[in-house]
């Protein structure tokens, strides 16, 4: 079965990976979907995402990293996937998820919508979470995975919290 793990993702948190872990041992494919959203402006743009996500993901054979326009259940179909993987943090995250799974559901009845329950280390954590902290020059190592730290200090103009304490002229929003 070929599940579907659709989001933002900017950028990948371990919250995110636990779910893409957990999910790749359910599945027999996991496709980590990234929506282009003009909606939304981004921290990193999606290709910088998906080769962030890639990087994180490694050590899994069979997970994918993709990009995708428009509906996500017109995506799935396109993969041939069955299901939308989804996390759940909280109560919010239950309204809003099930606001969608139900609409995902009136667009498509072949697919459904699979909610992992957070693991409990990672039920605070946030890709937004993690970019406050770093915008205001805080560790977000025990955070993210490991290969992407970097990337994300250098968006916020410093290497490390404790290798570059923080400064006034920290950007607020980066130009993507
Ligand atoms: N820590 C986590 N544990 C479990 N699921 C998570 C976690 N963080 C995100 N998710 C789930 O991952 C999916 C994609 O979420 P998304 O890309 O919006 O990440 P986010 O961390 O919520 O970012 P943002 O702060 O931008 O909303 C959603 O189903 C979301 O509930
Ligand atoms: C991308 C996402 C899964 C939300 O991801 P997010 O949790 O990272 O905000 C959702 O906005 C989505 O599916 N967008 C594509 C448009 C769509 O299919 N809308 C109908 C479902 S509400
Ligand atoms: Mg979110």
């Amino acid at each position: 079965m070929i599940a579907i793990y659709p989001g933002s993702f900017d950028p990948i948190t371990l919250g995110h990976l636990d779910i893409i872990e957990r999910g790749s041992r359910l599945f027999d494919l996991v496709i980590v979907a990234v929506l282009r959203n003009p909606q939304k402006i981004p921290l990193f743009t999606v290709q910088e995402r998906l080769r962030q996500i890639r990087l994180a993901t490694t050590h899994l054979a069979n997970v994918e990293v993709d990009g995708f326009d428009g509906l996500t259940v017109n995506y799935a179909q396109k993969r041939q996937a069955q299901v939308l993987l989804r996390g759940l943090r909280a109560i919010s995250d239950f309204e809003v998820e099930l606001q969608m799974a139900h609409t995902n559901k009136t667009l498509s009845t072949q697919i459904e919508t699979v909610f992992l329950a957070t693991s409990n280390e990672y039920s605070f954590l946030s890709s937004s979470v993690v970019k406050e902290i770093a915008r205001f020059g805080g560790s977000i190592d025990h955070l993210v995975p490991q290969q992407i730290a970097p990337d994300i200090y250098k968006c916020y103009n410093h290497t490390h919290p404790t290798a570059n304490p923080i400064t006034e002229n920290i950007p607020h929003q980066r130009e993507v």
